[in-house]
């Protein structure tokens, strides 16, 4: 059997990494680098990258990070990469009254993972997305947006899902399923 692949995770946010570890255990192992990295504002993919150029740059090695969005359909993707300073500010409460106004509740979360081979090695991306709808805070709270956002073809909120079905479903596990793939590919050159 080969060797479990080592990979340098920077993300200062402890719940991410505790579902990083689950979703990849047995095929990588994860160690953490708690660097708090400026984040670009724009389009999800170019704040994935940049963040990952940063963090690649202040490792010195081989390095992936994560930006997730929360989205709202009725506001055209918003608040989207904004979704910490929306959740800090206004809480589950305003995020649901946000889009008080509009029928369409619908909503996706995105996550986009990025790798890079060390500094100045150009980041890969990996898309993960899962469409739901945003209502009335449901579950414990303490992991972000969980409690306000309810995958479809679900009753219960993420914050509600056993651990095991979200990590399964979300978008963290679907991108988290694209780079073991490319891992994989890197394994057999
Ligand atoms: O250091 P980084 O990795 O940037 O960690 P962060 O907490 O700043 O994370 P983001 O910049 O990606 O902002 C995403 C926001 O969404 C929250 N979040 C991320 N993934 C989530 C998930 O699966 N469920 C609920 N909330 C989540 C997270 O707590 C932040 O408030
Ligand atoms: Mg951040």
């Amino acid at each position: 059997m080969s060797a479990l692949r080592t990979v340098v995770f920077v993300t200062g946010n402890m719940k991410k990494l505790d579902e990083v570890r689950a979703i990849l255990a047995g095929s990588v192992e994860v160690i953490n680098r708690k660097i708090d990295l400026p984040e670009l504002q724009g389009e999800p993919n170019d704040i994935a990258r940049e963040k990952c150029r940063l963090a690649a740059a202040q490792v010195g090695g081989p390095v992936i990070t994560e930006d997730t969005c929360l989205c709202f359909n009725a506001l055209k993707g918003l608040p989207g990469p904004y979704i910490k300073w929306f959740l800090d500010k206004l809480g589950h409460e305003g995020l649901n009254n946000l889009i008080a106004a509009y029928p369409d509740k619908s909503a996706y979360s995105l996550c986009t993972f990025a790798y890079s081979a060390g500094p100045g090695s150009e980041p890969i991306v990996f898309e993960g997305r899962n469409n739901g709808r945003i209502v009335p805070a449901r579950g414990p709270l303490d992991f972000g947006w969980d409690p306000v956002f309810q995958p479809d073809g679900y009753n219960e909120t993420y914050a509600e899902l056993d651990k095991a079905i979200k990590n399964r479903i979300s978008h963290r596990s679907q991108a988290l399923g694209l780079l073991q793939k490319y891992f994989e590919t890197l394994d057999q050159k």
